[in-house]
């Protein structure tokens, strides 16, 4: 990597501003249910305190859209963080201003202060200059440990760095080596497969996966908008109607490359959004008005766990349907099996991927695990992503 990293600075008795990727899955009552994304970075923690830094952490949670709503506090992540490190996490109610400024400024070696959400501001997403400034004031010197967001050209990733140089944390070095490695030479056939619900984000990565990889799969939210391109009714199904041309043109484009497209031909129904919700599995020719698609059907994951058979390298994000909820989840355990049974270098990547991975007993046969959903598929889309560009250079 030429971009410089913690080992490459002095950090003992300053104050290091870190943005790391909490953004973790959490149950209705605000109960953290997958604390992958906190455990990932605490090498980086440690190895700072250790070397006589204090901390003050940057994160976001959700997207509360520029607002401070209370369910998206970062609160519960000071807890569990206390835990984990084994020592106080100190809690700045606002990422800014002057309450945040004294704690900060309060801060002895060895001592830790977590910002609340950094997205309670609008001024995060936009990139806003003062606000970038504002965090800047908080620290002597950056650390980015958060490569699930390194793909957002945010204030807090991208803006901070003009005015606080900032370097690699250890989880950012590890995740550039292993998902730089997988994709810069990969062993075929090579299949990507897409699923999950941030359909407008990540549906423009397509195009341009469709040049690197043999095989792509597309299930969970993200094949509803290409069932209902190829003319179906989708009834309540989640579905980006404004995305159905671009849908049309990359099944058109993937029949043109060469590559082997696959989407879901039965699907699994609900009449509502719930646990238990009453369910069955349809055709794609027989989804009922008022009924929403909640997971791929039992041919589509077979036919999908086949074209992983002889697979080399695989790149997954997003699961195959809610697995949140057991009625929803056969889809994904059925992908996640077949993709662990296979012999390819697997990297599966996102907060919800890795939480449904664990929740079948598997994370321990996929080779690299990744805090990036988005991220690493931009990263294998072949893009500079704009939080490890602003790094600084060794
Ligand atoms: N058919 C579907 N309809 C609605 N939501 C879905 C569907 N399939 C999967 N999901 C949801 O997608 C979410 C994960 O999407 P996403 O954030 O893109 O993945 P990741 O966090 O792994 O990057 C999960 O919470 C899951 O319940
Ligand atoms: O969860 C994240 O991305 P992911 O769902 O692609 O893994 C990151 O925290 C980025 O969040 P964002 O997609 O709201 O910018």
């Amino acid at each position: 990597m030429n971009k410089k990293s913690i080992r490459d600075i002095d950090v003992a008795g300053k104050r290091v501003f870190i943005r790391v990727d909490y953004n973790v899955p959490m149950d209705k009552e605000g109960n953290i249910t997958n604390d992958t994304r906190i455990t990932a970075t605490l090498p980086t923690l440690n190895y700072l305190l250790e070397k006589g830094a204090s901390l003050v952490i940057g994160c976001h949670l959700g997207r509360p859209k520029g607002q401070p709503v209370p369910e998206f506090t970062v609160a519960p992540v000071a807890k569990r963080l206390a835990e984990l490190l084994g020592r106080e996490v100190k809690f700045a109610p606002d990422c800014v201003g002057e309450q945040a400024e004294k704690m900060s400024a309060a801060l002895k070696p060895g001592e830790v202060l977590l910002l609340e959400n950094l997205r309670y501001h609008k001024e995060e997403e936009k990139n806003g200059a003062e606000f970038a400034e504002k965090l800047a004031k908080l620290a002597d010197i950056g650390v980015n440990d958060a490569f699930g967001v390194s793909h957002r050209a945010h204030a807090s990733v991208e803006g901070v760095t003009k005015h606080l140089p900032m370097v690699a944390g250890f989880l950012m070095e590890k995740e550039i080596k292993f998902v730089g490695q997988a994709v810069a030479n990969p062993v075929r056939p090579f299949v990507a497969i897409i699923g999950g619900a941030k359909v407008s984000d990540k549906i423009g990565v397509i195009e341009n996966l469709l040049k690197k990889v043999d095989t792509l799969i597309i299930g969970g939210g993200m094949a509803n908008t290409f069932v209902a391109a190829q003319g179906y009714s989708t009834g309540k199904s989640l579905v980006e109607t404004e995305k159905l041309d671009l849908a049309k043109s990359l099944i058109v484009q993937a029949k043109e490359q060469g590559v082997n497209l696959l989407l879901p031909t039965d699907m699994v129904v609900a009449d509502k959004f719930a646990a238990d919700a009453e369910h069955k599995v349809v055709g794609l020719d027989a989804i009922p008005d008022e009924w929403m698609a909640l997971d791929i059907g039992p041919k589509s994951a077979e036919a999908f766990a086949k074209a992983l058979e002889d697979a080399k390298t695989v790149v997954w994000n997003g699961p195959m349907g809610v697995f949140e909820m057991d009625a929803f989840a056969a889809g994904t355990k059925a992908v996640a099996k077949a993709v662990a049974d296979s012999d390819a270098t697997s990297i599966v990547g996102g907060g919800d991927s890795i939480a449904a991975l664990q929740k079948v007993g598997l994370s321990d046969k996929i080779t690299h695990i990744s805090t990036g959903g988005g991220a690493s598929l931009e990263y294998l889309e072949g893009k500079v992503l704009p939080g490890i560009a602003a790094l600084q250079d060794k």
